[in-house]
């Protein structure tokens, strides 16, 4: 399962705090996607984290949790994705709160169902950006930089490019896969047409679609295209 996400093009991030009808979240899961992320910055509890994986369950496609809470860790889903927020200026966003979980969970971690995510948030008015205190606001070279963090310092094997909602630079998200090469390149952030999907997915390995699905359903469903 940890070398699946090596093919995935394309995913939805479904946030276990929002509402989505049994109908779209059918659409969705049937859309041709290639995973299900459940993650979300604010909100995210074990019930409604639990409760949506019930519910994408029914469907053939991987599920994976992106962890944002401890509270919120729930047995079940097919892979765990850690985020590490590189350029977070709280510490407790890039170890301290790993370190609790890892205190917490013990002996009973599957360590070979998580993956580690650089993240680098570069969106500084989105909530992940106010929560984690991330320093958002960098340049070319810091990102870059960010970038051979996550990869050649650090051996993450997913590097992620956060501009959640808002469209990126995709010029600099080339140049960042460009400059990886090991590990692979998720990008997230505005993504809410086939047009700016295709442009994402000539730029990154991976591409993450979130917000829409919650504001336009056939626009999200839009962003699955030929890949
Ligand atoms: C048997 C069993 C169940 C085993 C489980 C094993 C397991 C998974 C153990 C946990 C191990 C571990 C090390 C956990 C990490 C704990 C933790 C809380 C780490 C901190 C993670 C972190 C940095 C969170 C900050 C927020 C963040 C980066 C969230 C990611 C998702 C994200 C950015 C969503 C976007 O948010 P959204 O709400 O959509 O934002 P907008 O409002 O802008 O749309
Ligand atoms: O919600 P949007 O802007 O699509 O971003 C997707 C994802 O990167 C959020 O973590
Ligand atoms: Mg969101």
């Amino acid at each position: 399962m940890h070398e699946d996400i090596r093919h995935w093009r394309h995913v939805f991030k479904l946030d276990p705090d929002k509402e989505i009808s049994d109908e779209h979240l059918d659409r969705i899961c049937t859309s041709g996607t290639d995973a299900i992320v459940v993650g979300g910055s604010t909100g995210v509890t074990f019930d409604n984290t639990i409760d949506l994986l019930a519910r994408v369950r029914r469907y053939e496609l991987p599920c994976v949790s992106e962890i944002s809470t401890i509270e919120a860790v729930v047995p079940g889903f097919d892979l765990y994705l850690i985020p590490v927020v590189l350029n977070s200026r709280q510490g407790q966003w890039i170890t301290g709160r790993h370190r609790e979980a890892l205190k917490q969970f013990g002996k009973m971690l599957p360590w070979e169902s998580l993956v580690p995510e650089g993240y680098v948030v570069l969106n500084e008015d989105s909530t992940v950006a106010r929560l984690t205190q991330a320093d958002a606001n960098l340049g070319r070279q810091d990102v870059i930089a960010c970038a051979n963090l996550s990869e050649k310092l650090f051996r993450l094997p997913v590097c992620y490019l956060e501009y959640s909602g808002k469209f990126g630079d995709m010029d600099l998200v080339r140049e960042v896969r460009d400059t990886l090469e090991e590990s692979q390149l998720f990008y997230g952030g505005g993504i809410d047409s086939a047009e700016r999907a295709r442009q994402a997915l000539a730029a990154a390995d991976t591409i993450v679609v979130g917000n829409i699905i919650y504001e336009d359903i056939e626009r999200a469903l839009e962003t699955v295209v030929d890949r």
